[in-house]
């Protein structure tokens, strides 16, 4: 793994920090242990080892989640994210992706002027209706892209908006259930459609062709961002965003995408499409024991990233799909 030339530069990742001043508990099918205090700490130890790194990195990618739902019912959210910011403080600049939990314990517009709204300074977002969605080229040649994976969902969108009842018709299209956090089925594709996750409005798939084909013009490299994977072969199907094979036409289209990274399935995933496309979804802090970790440092070579990944997240190169 280790290479003569230094990288171009590097950047951290990191998903599903799910802190909570609370007591460990289970996730909901009781399959796997939930580490609410320890989280904070695996950050912290993830923080140190950004901060020990040879060429220290650019950004820090947070793929969302960053704080468990758990923390409105004790009115604890602006606390928790208080105290999960500040392991911040001495990082580099942090770029916020927004998962599920973030719209459990905020509003929409609370997130807009709230420190986890990192679009500030980039292409901002202005009102609660649009998306939050920004893109970003830490240097020549490189750019990142941050979706919205809840701008089409029943969580986080006012019940009064078109945008919410839009969402509704479509996931009870697919979805009979009473308690639509229940899957419509035990296995398959179908299993995404639950409240918990959501997908892309037409204006925000619309927003990122274009920022794409721009990036296609410059020959840049793009690594795009969500808190819900979008390859089938990268999760467990549930953890999908509704309209996937929309994101992912458009993906595949673009010579510049050469990377998907998402949280949500804290179990982790990898797999490379056919356009060579990398989809990474990282393993989630809440779900890692006290002794291991789950973080990365991901170097950017010319040709190619190399993950360097820390206790159950591993190492992996991802060659661009130009070099297929
Ligand atoms: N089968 C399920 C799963 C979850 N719920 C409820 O949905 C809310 C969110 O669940 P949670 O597990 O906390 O969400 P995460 O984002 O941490 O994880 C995503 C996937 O679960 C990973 O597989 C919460 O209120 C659950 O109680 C549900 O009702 N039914």
């Amino acid at each position: 793994m280790e290479d003569c030339k230094p990288p171009v530069f590097t950047f951290g990742i990191i998903a599903d920090i799910q802190y909570a001043d609370i007591d460990d508990g289970l996730n909901f099918k009781q399959t796997r242990k939930r580490y609410y205090r320890n989280s904070l700490r695996l950050l912290q130890k993830a923080n140190e080892g950004w901060n020990e790194e040879k060429v220290k990195p650019s950004f820090i990618l947070q793929l969302g989640d960053i704080i468990d739902g758990f923390n409105k019912k004790y009115d604890a959210s602006q606390r928790a994210l208080d105290t999960v910011v500040r392991v911040f403080d001495h990082s580099p600049a942090v770029h916020h992706v927004w998962g599920n939990h973030e719209f459990y314990n905020f509003t929409r517009g609370a997130l807009l002027s709230s420190v986890l709204n990192s679009s500030t300074n980039q292409q901002s977002v202005s009102d609660a209706d649009e998306f939050y969605a920004y893109h970003f080229s830490p240097t020549h040649n490189f750019r990142f892209v941050v979706l919205d994976a809840y701008d089409m969902s029943i969580i986080g969108r006012e019940q009064s908006s078109e945008k919410y009842e839009q969402s509704l018709k479509l996931l009870k299209d697919h979805n009979t259930n009473e308690d639509l956090n229940h899957p419509p089925v035990f296995s398959g594709l179908e299993q995404r459609f639950v409240k918990f996750n959501g997908g892309f409005s037409e204006d925000q798939l619309k927003w990122l062709d274009g920022v794409l084909s721009k990036a296609d013009e410059a020959e840049e490299k793009v690594t795009v961002a969500s808190h819900l994977p979008v390859h089938p072969d990268s999760t467990d199907p549930i953890c999908l965003s509704w309209n996937y094979n929309e994101v992912l036409s458009i993906l595949q289209s673009h010579k510049s995408v050469v990377c998907f990274m998402a949280g949500h399935d804290h179990d982790g995933g990898y797999h490379r499409d056919c356009s060579g496309i990398h989809h990474l979804t990282l393993e989630g802090v809440i779900e890692t024991p006290p002794e291991s970790n789950a973080y990365g440092t991901v170097h950017v070579y010319e040709d190619r990233m190399v993950l360097k990944g820390n206790g159950r997240m591993l190492d992996r190169v991802l060659e661009y799909p130009g070099n297929l």
